[in-house]
């Protein structure tokens, strides 16, 4: 807020000197960012996305070239319908990923394949993933979210297969909410960091654990004060919104995700964590497309589209908490450092150019509405 009136009296202010209107929306940005100093092109390494969601079948061919345009790599989540549960299925899907990056992109952009941790995924499995080039797996709470009802029921029958990971060097990736029934839904994510992850991380100290779309000052907390080896991706909507998105005039399906929207407080917490500098919190969008009509129904499906916005909007964010300098480290270089990986070395240029973001995109057979449909964008990727 305090942001904002900042902006429009700095904005009026260049106006009345220049006694001049500027013809553009383009224009009236730049002349606001220059009295505040703030720059209008960002040049940084190209980012990577950390975590994602891409379907199958026609719906992955409409998702794939928006993440394969702008990132260099994204960490490809596993829950099909049916999972990801196995090196092989990986590798198959992973050249179905492949098949769909448009061929400009064809050298330039790698998906890194992730396999859905059961209570059954055997210890060998975690060696025939490591032989395959599989990065993470994946833990999903069983019915903790989309498509999660092989997810595991008690990691302690996964033990010998997490420690196989620790040793393999695969990362353990985290959809950190409890499903049970007593808890209140909004208290899902506190809950699993004191009663699941960390006797999870006393049981396997040494493996590497990456806390996915935190959403809470809890995890925040949690995750600054970890060791090393734990880590958090933030999405852009829990840097932007908080809860009130979900009831705005109305019921919002399309703000409706997974970990679900928080008060102001936690946004607040998340969004100063991962424009803090820590090198903990990095870019991970969790775009995760579902098609229009299956989001606005009576039980609508969790998920936010934002691959076509979201580095745009992670660059708005970061520009509300003044902390533009610390977008580079977020996007381009704390996620390849925690999974051991080199950093991109080509660039991307991010200009201030507002935008109209569209109602829809195609999606397979069908439309998707993306984060921030019909509302300004105040940043573009070049
Ligand atoms: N984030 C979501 O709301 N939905 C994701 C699943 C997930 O990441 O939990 C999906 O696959 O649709
Ligand atoms: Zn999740
Ligand atoms: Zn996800």
């Amino acid at each position: 807020m305090q942001r904002c009136a900042t902006f429009a009296r700095s904005y009026s202010a260049a106006v009345r000197q220049r006694r001049c209107y500027p013809a553009s929306r383009r224009h009236l940005a730049q002349a606001a960012a220059a009295a505040s100093g703030a720059p209008d092109e960002l040049v940084i390494t190209r980012p990577d996305d950390w975590h994602l969601h891409l379907r199958d079948g026609a719906g992955l061919q409409s998702v794939v070239p928006h993440t394969a345009h702008t990132y260099g790599r994204a960490v490809i989540m596993p829950n099909l319908v049916p999972p990801i549960t196995t090196a092989a299925a990986a590798v198959d899907y992973r050249s179905r990923v492949l098949a769909a990056v448009p061929s400009s992109r064809s050298a330039a952009f790698t998906p890194l394949m992730t396999c859905y941790l059961t209570d059954n995924t055997a210890p060998e499995e975690v060696l025939r993933a490591k032989e395959a080039g599989v990065v993470a797996f994946k833990l999903y709470p069983a019915g903790a979210t989309t498509n999660s009802d092989s997810g595991v029921t008690d990691f302690t029958k996964c033990l010998p297969t997490l420690k196989a990971m620790a040793e393999a060097g695969l990362l353990l990736l985290v959809h950190g909410e409890v499903t049970d029934s007593h808890v209140d839904f909004f208290d899902r994510e506190k809950v699993f960091i004191e009663s699941k992850l960390k006797p999870l991380l006393d049981a396997v100290p040494e493996l590497r654990v990456v806390m996915e779309h935190i959403t809470t000052r809890d995890a925040a907390e949690f995750v600054a004060a970890a060791p090393a080896n734990v880590a958090a991706s933030v999405t852009p909507q829990h840097m932007l919104m908080n809860r009130n998105a979900l009831f705005q005039g109305g019921l919002r399906p399309h703000a409706f995700c997974l970990p679900i929207l928080k008060r102001e407080e936690h946004r607040v917490a998340v969004a100063a964590a991962a424009t803090s500098g820590s090198s903990k919190f990095f870019l991970g969008t969790d775009s995760a497309p579902h098609p229009k009509h299956a989001k606005e129904s009576a039980c609508g499906c969790a998920g936010l589209f934002s691959a076509p916005v979201a580095l745009a909007l992670y660059a708005h964010a970061f520009e509300q908490a003044d902390a533009l300098q610390h977008l580079e480290a977020f996007a381009s270089f704390n996620g390849p450092d925690f999974y051991g990986l080199p950093r991109n070395t080509d660039k991307v240029t991010l200009r201030r150019q507002p935008w109209a973001v569209p109602e829809t995109y195609e999606f397979g057979e069908s439309v998707v509405v993306p984060m921030w449909a019909g509302q300004q964008c105040p940043w573009s990727v070049v």
